[in-house]
């Protein structure tokens, strides 16, 4: 297929899975031009450096943006929409979790029941986190997963979709995305023990299906995807790199039961790479798209079913819109 002139827009493109995914759409894509929408300058240039390595007459911007800060998002918009009259791809996969230890309690309880397969497909029970309040008053991994990434939606949405050239809007969710840690009454997951990730990843899917309903029609599309357990600074914030690699034979044996056991960012990103390559008009918009990974090394896109309500989809959304006016005002 042709794909000349097209534009990708990468958030959190300087590393783990967001860098894999601009390094590989390069290659699949020669004519792109590339964005990288990070939040550290050097970081980002860094990446930039090791992507022109292997593709030397890349076309690769560089907009700071701070997903979690609403005004960066305002400004970073901004700027996109004066560098940019289209975007073909707008990848939202900044995100971040923040873990302050393992529940190996609740692991070695379930390692050898009925859970198990869960267990290590959703991380669910598994893990202990802290609540974290961004100085605009917002619950930190709500505004850097969902919320700042939305913002920017309705900030491009002039340049989203236009003359007859579709954009898809490919989210970075997880299979930790869990109903039971969501509540439509807390959408930013305030004074909660934990599941602050789960709840911005479930939103993620939840949010996606409602901007299916809302731009479909002008031609924008939104799908989800979970890139499974891969090996990135998110996942060395959990337990060390170390940890990681000395088990690394057992993620192999995991596989048999678990093929989103991905370890490394090529097989974790080819959902998010697949979906650059379809048609999003014939996609299923109530999907997820599962990067899998079996014993062979055999990667391929697993779609799973989405049981969301539209209501709950509406409800979300508006709460969203709620939520941005209170920035537009200021
Ligand atoms: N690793 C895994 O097993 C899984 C990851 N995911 C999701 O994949 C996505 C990418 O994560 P992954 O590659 O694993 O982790 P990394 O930590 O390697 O990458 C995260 C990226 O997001 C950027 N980022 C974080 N916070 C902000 C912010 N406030 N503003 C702008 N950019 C930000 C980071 O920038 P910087 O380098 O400056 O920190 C980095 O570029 C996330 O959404 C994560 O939730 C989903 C399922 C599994
Ligand atoms: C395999 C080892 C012997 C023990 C590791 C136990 C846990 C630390 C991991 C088991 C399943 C993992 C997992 C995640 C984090 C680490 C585990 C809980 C995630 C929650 C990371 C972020 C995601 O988005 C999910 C898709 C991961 C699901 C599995």
């Amino acid at each position: 297929m042709a794909t000349g002139g097209k534009v990708a827009i990468i958030t959190g493109g300087n590393a783990g899975i967001g860098l894999t995914v601009a390094q590989r759409l390069l290659t699949e894509h020669p004519e792109l031009t590339l964005c990288l929408a990070c939040r550290s300058k050097p970081r980002a240039e860094a990446a930039r450096d090791v992507l022109l390595l292997s593709h030397p007459k890349a076309s690769i911007s560089i907009v700071l943006v701070d997903t979690s800060n609403i005004k960066s998002v305002y400004q970073a918009a901004k700027q996109l929409k004066q560098m940019y009259n289209h975007v073909d791809y707008l990848y939202l996969n900044a995100g971040i979790m923040k873990v302050v230890g393992v529940n190996w309690d609740y692991f070695w309880k379930n390692l050898f029941s009925s859970k198990f397969i869960h267990m290590f497909t959703t991380g669910d029970g598994l893990l202990k986190e802290k609540e974290e309040i961004t100085e605009e008053g917002l619950e930190t991994v709500f505004a850097t997963n969902v919320f700042g990434h939305f913002v920017l939606i309705k900030e491009l949405e002039d340049i989203l979709g236009q003359n007859g050239c579709p954009t898809q809007l490919i989210w970075t969710s997880s299979s930790n995305a869990v109903e039971t840690h969501f509540d439509i009454d807390n959408i930013q997951h305030r004074n909660k023990e934990g599941g602050h990730y789960s709840s911005s990843k479930y939103s993620t899917d939840v949010l996606s299906i409602a901007l299916n309903i809302q731009f479909n029609n002008k031609g924008i599309y939104s799908h989800v995807t979970c890139p499974g357990l891969v090996m990135t600074n998110l996942t060395f914030g959990i337990l060390p790199s170390w940890f990681w690699n000395l088990i690394l034979p057992i993620f192999w044996l995991l596989r048999i039961f678990v093929p989103t056991m991905n370890y490394d960012t090529y097989n974790g990103s080819e959902a998010l790479v697949w979906l650059s390559k379809q048609q999003p008009e014939s996609l299923d918009a109530r999907c997820k798209y599962v990067s899998h990974c079996n014993f062979w090394g055999t990667r391929y896109v697993h779609q799973h079913k989405l049981k969301i309500e539209d209501k709950t989809a509406d409800n979300l959304y508006q709460q969203l819109v709620q939520l941005e006016q209170t920035f537009n005002h200021k």
